[in-house]
């Protein structure tokens, strides 16, 4: 069998799949790790297991047609990427935003086949989501459109099937709007759906699960140095779910956490985000759904940056939680120049592979996403299991198996990207990812 070669894989792949700039890249940055890998492994190789996994078992596309508060019918598009399903049934998130397109839905279903094999669960990996923009729509509208994305969506979804869940744009609300759609034309009660509301079948800790466990894997990669959070000054992005949630952690350890940031601009806060003003950005975000530029009315010490990413502050440690490509290549050398020691990605694909490459050639500790942010979906397992086994878990049980699980995706980085003197994260999470589903794929043979 000739050996791959990255440059001809790449062209390959590009051709097959024009259009979808993210896919080619999330790809790419897996290619270039695994493909020396494979090459020394011929099982691999021979069986054309990359090929395999870098095409989706199938894709679902799907009109979406609700009605707005004007009466107005209205028409988005729906899809779910089932990209692999060889250790599990498929898992993953659904994304609500504009900017949603099915080059978008297969980089981040590419990613979550990876991501939820390090978990160590039986999981494979989904993405699904539509082009509806949730900003300035009503509740109603926002019901009415999950109403109608469920209508569509449950014929291929099932909770030994494909159990999906949140992402940008869908939190508890969506959520909840879609399994009650769910059990209402199933007519069945079961786990389809995970993040699901704590009343009926919710986890306890999967709200807080992703951006906790980023924290817990950064506190992993310290402490191979030898350090912690103490005293260290912290930049992180975004301002939903993760974001929220690994400042809140951040801030239990210890660290000082100087900006948060939305897609208008980043909030700079130089004494710091305590609990306190925490639980302010929450009730702007979360209940009011309005700009962070509303945070300083009431801290005349912050400022809020109109139209920037916060990559400019001097930090310690950085924590991209918003969104794919918000970190590029100058902005990696910025944080370099300014002392920053450790990126951790609660968002998918947040560094562009410019940035990547400038992160590994100063050898600085970066977590890629589908290591650092897989304790959402690991959470989401253990909903799965919770509801299978028809009982709730406490925060602490969930918790603790949660640090368990990071420590565990962290040896499995350390297992397969350990170099002399410095962890190569983004190999580790590759190829520990990689290898529990191509040795499925082996094992069933040619499908
Ligand atoms: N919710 C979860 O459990 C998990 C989420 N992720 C990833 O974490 C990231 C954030 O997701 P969530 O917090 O759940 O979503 P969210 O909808 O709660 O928050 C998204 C945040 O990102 C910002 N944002 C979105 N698009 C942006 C853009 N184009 N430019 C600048 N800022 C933008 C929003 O203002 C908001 O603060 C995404 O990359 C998502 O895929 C990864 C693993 C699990
Ligand atoms: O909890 C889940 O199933 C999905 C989490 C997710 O979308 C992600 O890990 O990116």
């Amino acid at each position: 069998m000739q050996k791959l070669e990255l440059k001809s894989f790449m062209q390959g792949l590009i051709r097959r799949n024009p259009g979808q700039p993210e896919f080619h890249q999330a790809v790419e940055e897996v290619a270039e790790k695994l493909i020396p890998f494979i090459n020394e492994n011929p099982k691999y190789l021979d069986a054309s297991i990359l090929e395999r996994m870098t095409e989706p078992d199938r894709v679902i596309s799907f009109r979406v047609t609700w009605m707005d508060d004007e009466g107005n019918i209205r028409v988005n598009r729906g899809h779910r990427v089932q990209f692999n399903g060889a250790i599990g049934p498929y898992k993953g998130g659904l994304r609500f935003d504009k900017s949603v397109s099915l080059g978008t839905l297969k980089f981040l279903g590419f990613e979550q086949v990876l991501k939820n094999s390090l978990t160590t669960l039986p999981m494979g990996g989904a993405k699904g989501g539509s082009d509806f923009n949730p900003k300035g729509k009503s509740e109603a509208e926002i019901m009415r459109f999950c109403h109608a994305f469920m209508t569509e969506l449950y014929r291929y979804i099932g909770k030994d099937t494909d159990v999906p869940a949140g992402d940008i744009g869908v939190g508890g609300r969506e959520v909840s709007f879609m399994f009650g759609q769910y059990r209402r034309i199933a007519n069945e009660y079961t786990g389809v759906l995970t993040g699901k509301n704590l009343a009926f079948g919710g986890s306890n800790a999967r709200t807080e699960a992703t951006g906790y466990g980023s924290v817990y894997f950064a506190k992993e990669m310290l402490a191979v140095r030898n350090d912690d959070f103490n005293g260290k000054k912290t930049v992180v992005s975004g301002s939903g779910n993760v974001a929220q949630y690994t400042v809140e952690k951040l801030i239990q350890l210890g660290a000082t956490v100087l900006t948060v940031s939305d897609r208008g601009g980043f909030l700079h806060d130089p004494d710091g985000i305590d609990a306190e003003k925490l639980t302010h950005i929450q009730q702007l975000k979360n209940v009011d759904r309005v700009s962070l530029g509303e945070y300083v009315k009431k801290d005349p010490g912050a400022t809020y940056t109109e139209g920037q990413r916060p990559w400019g502050i001097k930090t310690d440690l950085a924590f991209p939680s918003a969104t794919q490509n918000e970190l590029d290549e100058k902005d990696a050398e910025t944080l370099i120049t300014n002392g920053c020691i450790l990126v951790c990605e609660g968002a998918n694909m947040p560094s562009t592979n410019k940035a990547v490459k400038v992160f590994e050639k100063n050898k600085i500790m970066y977590g890629p996403g589908k290591a650092a942010n897989a304790g959402g979906v690991a959470i989401s397992g253990l909903e799965m299991t919770q509801n299978s086994m028809r009982l709730q878990w406490s925060f602490e049980e969930v918790d603790e198996k949660l640090q368990g699980i990071m420590k565990k995706i962290h040896a499995k980085c350390m297992k397969y990207g350990q170099e002399d003197g410095w962890v190569d994260y983004v190999k580790g999470a590759n190829i520990g990812g990689f290898v529990k589903v191509a040795d499925a794929l082996l094992a069933y043979g040619v499908i």
